[in-house]
């Protein structure tokens, strides 16, 4: 690659010590030209959703989670002040918890069960194990993100005589989703089995008014964190649904805040060359054709960032996976993501990467400080692990671009609260750009309601059956299609039957 096409396309964000490098994709100088339309609709519709316009259309809603970090632009008083007394009450929340003011049974909370899905546990996940400092972290976090006993069981087992010291966060948006339902559920079981009251251990994050706000209500939880319906459940980590666990750990969530807003503020320049948000869109647009012919591979150089292609997956891939467009038309559009960290992917699919099917891009996230204090010396010449690790991560980049694989590079000075608050934010805002290239609504998730509705009935026919068997245990799959009124779902009910 030419150090001219690097100093061309360079960015920088100096507030942040951040920057991106785009030279690695093959895009002729005239790609910028071409996209020109685009790169403005994209500014003004972000101005518009910035704004307070109905950015979800299909939800009737406004986006706003760019609020969240900069109360200042919210489109009302009373929403901004929303927001910062919301910051304000989780801090309070969390310096009372840390005194051991609010207390278990047990004494002062040490442990931390976050119970959630989706939006509401892959941004907390992300951030507690990226800044996670064990030896001074005010709280260990625990996280119940499924409806998998055994998965349950694994973590109960983690906080066994603990419970009396263990603060329950659960987080649901809309309150009435089923997994983090039945892991509180569970969870409260397990209070009680141990003597305990599971309310005077748990705390709320839900929408005002939903099942879940209701249930905590009636049991005198707490508290009860507030979930806006314009704030997306994937861009939640700036609301109490992420900032809650971050504060309970000890993280500094102003500083959290801070980078994002910082990296908010370069996502709105209107030169395009120095927006770093704008040139990864674009980078997307070109690589994928607007059109997802190509997979985001996300690979990290650090294991701290470990969980960022998880939070990527189901930011990019529930916000662009989409069947119409704005205007009714199937498009089925949407960039797959996947990735997990490096060099340790170097040792598993980076091989099908450099010579195999080139249907992919990477986004390589290099980190300039490699440890806190010094390093011991693991070869002559001054070389540590840290040297390595950079000299694998620019090696890979190499052997990529020599073969004519595209790759950009994304460069953090560290990982901290900023550099973690910037990244989210710098995805957010890429997503947002790229959506308007491609002329979807990126807020909503229609498709996910279809494998929701269609357990929903595979319920109740378990239940029609489980009664049929309690009477006959020996009816064949036939006969209990027919008695249960399920004809024709006889492959459903051999599937419930398996042992
Ligand atoms: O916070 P809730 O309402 O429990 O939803 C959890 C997740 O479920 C989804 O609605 C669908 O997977 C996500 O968008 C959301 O983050």
């Amino acid at each position: 690659m030419s150090w001219q096409r690097f100093k061309k396309y360079f960015c920088e964000v100096p507030s942040l010590g951040f920057s991106i490098d785009i030279s690695r994709v093959n895009f002729p100088d005239a790609f910028f030209g071409s996209m020109s339309d685009k790169i403005q609709k994209a500014f003004s519709d972000m101005d518009a959703l910035v704004g307070g316009a109905v950015a979800n259309p299909d939800e009737n809603r406004m986006v706003g989670h760019y609020w969240l970090r900069n109360s200042s632009l919210a489109p009302s008083d009373e929403l901004k002040s929303q927001i910062d007394e919301n910051i304000l009450r989780i801090k309070e929340f969390a310096k009372k918890v840390h005194s051991g003011e609010i207390r278990g049974a047990d004494g002062k909370f040490e442990n931390l069960l976050c119970i959630g899905i989706g939006g509401s546990a892959l941004g907390p996940e992300f951030v507690a194990d990226a800044l996670s400092r064990p030896s001074s972290d005010k709280m260990s976090v625990f996280f119940l993100d499924n409806t998998d006993p055994d998965g349950f069981d694994l973590v109960f087992e983690r906080l066994s005589g603990k419970l009396g010291k263990t603060l329950a966060v659960i987080a649901s948006k809309s309150g009435g989703t089923p997994e983090p339902r039945n892991a509180m559920l569970e969870s409260q079981k397990k209070w009680e089995d141990a003597g305990l009251d599971f309310a005077r251990h748990s705390v709320v994050t839900t929408g005002n008014g939903s099942k879940l706000f209701n249930y905590a209500k009636e049991r005198n939880f707490l508290e009860i964190f507030p979930m806006w319906d314009w704030v997306g459940g994937r861009t939640s980590e700036f609301a109490a649904v992420g900032l809650l666990p971050a504060a309970l750990q000890g993280i500094d969530i102003d500083a959290l805040l801070l980078g994002a807003r910082l990296m908010d503020e370069a996502t709105s320049n209107k030169d395009f060359m120095k927006n770093p948000a704008m040139l990864l869109a674009l980078m997307w647009y070109f690589c994928t054709g607007g059109a997802g012919k190509k997979d985001m591979v996300i690979l990290p150089y650090k294991d701290r960032l470990l969980l960022l292609s998880r939070y990527l997956q189901q930011l990019i891939m529930e916000s662009l996976g989409k069947e119409f467009d704005l205007q009714g038309n199937r498009v089925e559009q949407g960039i797959s993501v996947y990735g997990n960290k490096g060099s340790t992917d170097q040792h598993a699919y980076v091989q099908q990467l450099r010579d195999g099917v080139n249907n992919f891009f990477v986004t390589f996230i290099e980190v300039l400080k490699s440890r806190e204090g010094g390093s011991v010396e693991v070869e002559e010449g001054g070389i540590t692990s840290g040297d390595y690790l950079r000299a694998f991560l620019l090696g890979t980049r190499e052997a990529l671009s020599a073969k004519g694989r595209e790759s950009i590079t994304l460069t953090l000075p560290d990982v901290s609260e900023k550099s973690i608050g910037a990244i989210i934010a710098l995805f957010d805002r890429a997503t947002g750009f790229y959506a308007s290239f491609i002329g979807i609504n990126a807020y909503h998730q229609p498709g996910v309601e279809a494998g929701k509705k269609a357990a929903g009935r595979i319920l109740e026919i378990k239940k029609a059956i489980s009664a049929l068997i309690e009477q006959n245990p020996n009816l064949t799959i036939e006969e209990l299609a027919e008695k249960s009124g399920y004809v024709g779902d006889e492959e459903l009910i051999f599937k419930l039957m398996q042992k």
